[in-house]
């Protein structure tokens, strides 16, 4: 997938000339032109850093989607336990989103309440249906990405000094779980939360993305320390998440039965040695066979991986350019 074409062509040479001027104008005591020029310099700087945060975004998501097998879920290969979506979809989906994960970011950095960052979500919510014709592919992420690129902004506008996870839970926490208070009762997952008392989305949210940065990342981590390929490393980031992850769709679509089923089959697969095993492939085919067979789609645990992907890249410093 060339993310390339969207990439935006480097403006360094506005900006060399634009440094020139800045030095010309301090040089000869018209600072407050120069105090301009060097805000102007910092805007842009911010932007392009907003496109390249959309661009590990996308990247994410379009990982989750490639990565199979991936029990019940949709991949390039098939559809897994959906008949109402396929990789089109989610590409089109995953599209609709470009503007929307760096407009989020801006908005993190700038300290944007959590009622702006809704708005956003709600706004990009729209663009998605739009896009897949109705069909709720990533609802989730919208939000768990979301939340994750604001984070970001505010992170890296801060210097990077506190954690990515305790961002989130300092700045918007408090109003992530006021949300609860005004769940919308027609959607699945809200329905699946208060019937078997779980978090979902937005308790996961308010706890700083524990499966992420306790959970996923270190799995991540430890495979690819293990030698396994990347797919492989994600393949086990994504059992782990499988395992533990109270994932409403599980939920929803196969109640208290179908999650503590994912639940042990994800368990055994890691106890069987997990993507360190040869034919790990030939397992997660089977135990994606058997969700196929039950319906049952952990897209939670999809969003939860294309998150942790996501933060991956954004701790490792991974970017088309420094920003600063
Ligand atoms: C904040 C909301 C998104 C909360 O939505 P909801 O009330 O529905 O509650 P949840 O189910 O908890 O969350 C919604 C989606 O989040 C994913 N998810 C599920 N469990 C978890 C979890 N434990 N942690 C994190 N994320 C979780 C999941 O999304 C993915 O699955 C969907 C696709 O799968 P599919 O099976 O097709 O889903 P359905 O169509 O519902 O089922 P079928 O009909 O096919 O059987 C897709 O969305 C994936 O992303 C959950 O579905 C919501 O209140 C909201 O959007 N608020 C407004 C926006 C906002 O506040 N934004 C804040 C700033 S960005
Ligand atoms: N690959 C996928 N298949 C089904 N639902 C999903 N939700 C998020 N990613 C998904």
């Amino acid at each position: 997938m060339a993310f390339a074409a969207l990439e935006l062509t480097p403006d360094s040479a506005l900006d060399s000339a634009s440094d020139s001027i800045t030095d010309a104008a301090a040089e000869h005591g018209v600072p407050h032109i120069a105090e301009v020029l060097r805000t102007r310099q910092a805007w842009k700087a911010m932007v392009r850093r907003s496109r390249e945060i959309s661009m590990l975004a996308l990247r994410a998501l379009h990982d989750e989607l490639c990565l199979y097998p991936k029990p019940g879920l949709v991949s390039k290969m098939d559809n897994g336990s959906h008949d109402d979506m396929d990789a089109a979809t989610f590409m089109r989906s995953l599209f609709s989103l470009r503007r929307y994960f760096s407009t989020i970011y801006l908005a993190g950095a700038a300290g944007a309440s959590f009622d702006r960052l809704r708005r956003l979500g709600i706004d990009a919510e729209r663009r998605m249906l739009r896009a897949t014709s109705g069909i709720n592919t990533h609802r989730g992420a919208i939000f768990n990405l979301g939340i994750l690129c604001a984070a970001a902004g505010r992170w890296e506008q801060e210097g990077g000094t506190s954690s990515l996870s305790s961002t989130v839970v300092c700045q918007w926490s408090d109003d992530i779980k006021q949300m609860d208070s005004v769940a919308d009762d027609a959607s699945h997952g809200s329905r699946a939360c208060r019937r078997y008392a779980v978090g979902g989305a937005r308790g996961e949210a308010a706890m700083g993305f524990p499966h992420v940065f306790d959970v996923a990342l270190p799995a991540l981590r430890a495979a690819r320390a293990g030698g396994a390929s990347e797919r492989a490393a994600r393949a086990q980031a994504f059992f782990a998440i499988l395992a533990v992850l109270d994932d409403t769709n599980l939920l929803h679509r196969g109640h208290a039965s179908g999650l503590a089923y994912a639940h042990r089959a994800a368990r055994e697969f890691l106890a069987g040695g997990g993507v360190l095993r040869e034919n790990w492939p030939a397992r997660a085919r089977a135990i994606h066979d058997a969700f196929v067979r039950r319906r049952l789609s952990p897209g939670g645990s999809a969003d939860l991986l294309a998150a942790t992907l996501l933060v991956d890249r954004i701790l490792s410093g991974d970017g088309w350019q420094r920003w600063r």
